[in-house]
């Protein structure tokens, strides 16, 4: 189990497989250095980083699924607690942000479909909703996309979001969180900020 949440009546996690760039994002959206690495599973235990004036702050959590080194049994408990810590919080969180490698996610995802599994990012998708927080999908790593609008395309559809991927903009952010490239997913949670009454937060992603 996760332990010592701060405890912050307002709360953005961001969710996602090992090694897409949690934390290069987290980086990106506080200005605070956190260790990311080459390697899935860096992250073993939540990131947070907070305003206690605002009762507000980011989380970045354990990445899930492949990572090297790591037997299935521990990577199975990382997602449970990641999953526990969102059913826990879900009153204080105002969105969730499942980050993707927009390189390699439909791939994945249809690998894992072909076996008859549900992919972890379409899992941790549905999830959110079902638990009532609004999740936002953040596409990582469009460095190395060339065909992005397709690509976008493609991740709408397996999630479920009828394309093309703009009718989602409020949901769906390309990013490149490497190159400091976080425009559009700092226009979603404004969006989300601002649905919740919370306009007092946007200084946080602008
Ligand atoms: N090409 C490219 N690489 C990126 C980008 N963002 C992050 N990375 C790289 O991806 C690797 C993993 O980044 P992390 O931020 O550690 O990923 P994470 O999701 O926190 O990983 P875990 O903590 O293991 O779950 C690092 O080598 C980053 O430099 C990006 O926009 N483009
Ligand atoms: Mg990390």
């Amino acid at each position: 189990m996760f332990e010592d949440r701060p405890d912050r009546d307002a709360e953005v996690v961001l969710v996602g497989r090992s090694n897409v760039g949690k934390s290069t994002v987290m980086r990106e959206l506080t200005g605070h250095d956190f260790s990311t690495g080459g390697k899935p599973g860096v992250t073993r235990q939540p990131n947070h980083y907070d305003w206690v004036s605002e009762s507000f702050m980011f989380t970045d959590l354990p990445g899930f699924g492949f990572m090297s080194g790591v037997e299935s049994d521990r990577r199975e408990e990382i997602k449970t607690d990641v999953i526990r810590y969102v059913e826990d919080n879900a009153d204080r969180i105002l969105t969730g942000v499942v980050v993707l490698d927009g390189k390699s996610a439909v791939d994945i995802i249809d690998r894992h479909t072909e076996r008859g599994n549900v992919p972890h990012d379409v899992e941790m998708f549905g999830f959110l909703e079902e638990v009532g927080v609004d999740p936002i999908v953040a596409v990582n790593k469009t460095d190395k996309i060339d065909d992005l609008d397709e690509r976008l395309d493609d991740i709408c559809d397996r999630l479920g979001l009828f394309p093309p991927w703009q009718q989602w903009s409020d949901t769906v952010a390309p990013i490149c969180a490497k190159r400091g490239d976080i425009g559009a997913l700092e226009d979603c949670l404004s969006e989300r900020f601002h649905a919740h009454n919370r306009d007092d937060l946007l200084k946080f992603v602008s």
